[in-house]
């Protein structure tokens, strides 16, 4: 018997909307929280999930702009008046047939395991979504006084991802009428059961100022903060200049290495592969292979970096420190910095580059050789 193969799973992201509640000038979905704008920690969490194969963005007209600063594969398209009329369009630029997830893109903090919730009942379902049972007590009110209590038993606070047979969502959306509270309004209306899946605290939607702080808080707690130390040393030979971190500096001597032997930008490469937990510059770049002899050391930095992008990281600070007598590395440090900035494509005010003699002691001291160590910060959200 053959087996199908699985339905392609869509997200589909509705950030059309202007986040009035929020308050703040700029939309909520466009702001900060920690070290990325609300829309890309949303979009990422999709985007880590390995059964999503494409993420739609639903963005307001007003916001195109924005729009192309949004990096990686992403189709994007324009939203409309409310919200069930941005999932109409977004709904529009996906294929025939599938899966789609329709998250707020206000909803940042979305974990792996609610989205396999949803996933896991779409499996034998044509509708699912989080919910999370109301636990407080509810009370009618009016003019500040409790006029009666409401019975929360039957009752759930609605969240997103809010997961669909694609033609089945699809033709809800063109049968409906009217406005709509979210998806599954939409799909109840047209018959359709949904099962509700386990929700969470952390998936919070950003509704009002007061909610930055709370998400910054649940991000923080997800961080992977990593910190790499790299350590190296090459001896002084024959030659007139020496490289450091990418600057060329005319000096008695010349450093002896395989390659350029920039030491300052080996360690901070080594320091990058470090915090990755991926081995060091000579696993990368073998001394035994003769295609790195004589190699410019920015190839190697330029890999550290692309290397930590590739896994998620973000790199947020690199500090190296270079240890000899001479030559005096003061008056380069700027521009050693701006080098580095560059190739790891940071900026300038994380990267520091500082020196140090060893008041003439060991192998440094008795100007045999040029030591340099380095510590660089990777975070991912
Ligand atoms: N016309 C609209 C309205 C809302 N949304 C999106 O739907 C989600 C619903 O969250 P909500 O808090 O209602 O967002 P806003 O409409 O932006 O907020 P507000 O009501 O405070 O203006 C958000 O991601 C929002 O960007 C949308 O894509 N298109
Ligand atoms: C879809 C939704 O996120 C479910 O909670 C919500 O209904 C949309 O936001 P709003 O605050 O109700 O406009």
């Amino acid at each position: 018997m053959q087996t199908r193969p699985p339905e392609p799973v869509f997200a589909l992201i509705v950030a059309a909307g202007r986040g009035t509640r929020a308050g703040g000038g700029t939309p909520k979905q466009w702001r900060k929280l920690g070290t990325a704008r609300v829309i890309e920690h949303t979009i990422d969490a999709f985007r880590r999930h390995p059964s999503v194969r494409q993420i739609v963005v639903v963005l307001h007209p007003d916001d195109e702009a924005l729009g192309a600063t949004l990096k990686g594969d992403l189709i994007l398209t324009t939203g409309g008046a409310d919200r069930a009329a941005s999932v109409r369009n977004g709904l529009a630029a996906l294929p025939e047939s599938g899966k789609v997830l329709i998250h707020d893109a206000a909803r940042p903090c979305v974990s792996a395991g609610v989205i396999d919730g949803v996933l896991e009942a779409l499996e034998t379902a044509p509708a699912a979504a989080p919910g999370l049972p109301v636990t407080d007590a509810l009370w009618q009110g009016a003019e500040g006084l409790v006029t009666g209590t409401q019975d929360r038993s039957m009752l759930y606070a609605a969240q997103t991802p809010q997961g669909f047979d694609l033609a089945t969502i699809r033709a809800a959306h063109a049968a409906h009428q009217g406005a709509a509270a979210d998806d599954v309004e939409v799909a109840r209306g047209a018959g359709i059961d949904v099962v509700i899946t386990q929700g969470s605290a952390d998936n919070l939607k950003i509704t009002t100022a007061a909610d930055f702080a709370r998400a910054t808080r649940i991000l923080e707690t997800k961080m992977d903060i990593r910190t790499g130390n790299g350590f190296d040393v090459h001896a002084f030979g024959a030659g007139d200049h020496v490289m450091l971190c990418g600057v060329k500096i005319p000096h008695d001597q010349g450093l002896v290495g395989h390659s350029d032997a920039d030491v300052g930008m080996h360690t901070v490469s080594d320091a990058i592969y470090g915090a990755l937990a991926m081995g060091d510059i000579g696993q990368h770049f073998p001394p035994s292979d003769p295609q790195w002899k004589g190699a410019e050391s920015h190839v190697f930095l330029r890999h550290a970096a692309d290397l930590a992008r590739s896994e998620g990281f973000t790199l947020t600070h690199v500090d190296c420190t270079l240890i000899c007598e001479y030559p005096k590395v003061g008056p380069h440090a700027a521009d050693m910095r701006a080098k580095m900035a560059e190739i790891l494509g940071i900026d300038l005010s994380r990267v520091s580059v500082k020196a140090t003699t060893s008041e003439r002691l060991g192998f440094t001291g008795r100007g045999e050789g040029i030591a340099c160590m380095a510590t660089a910060t990777l975070v991912k959200i």
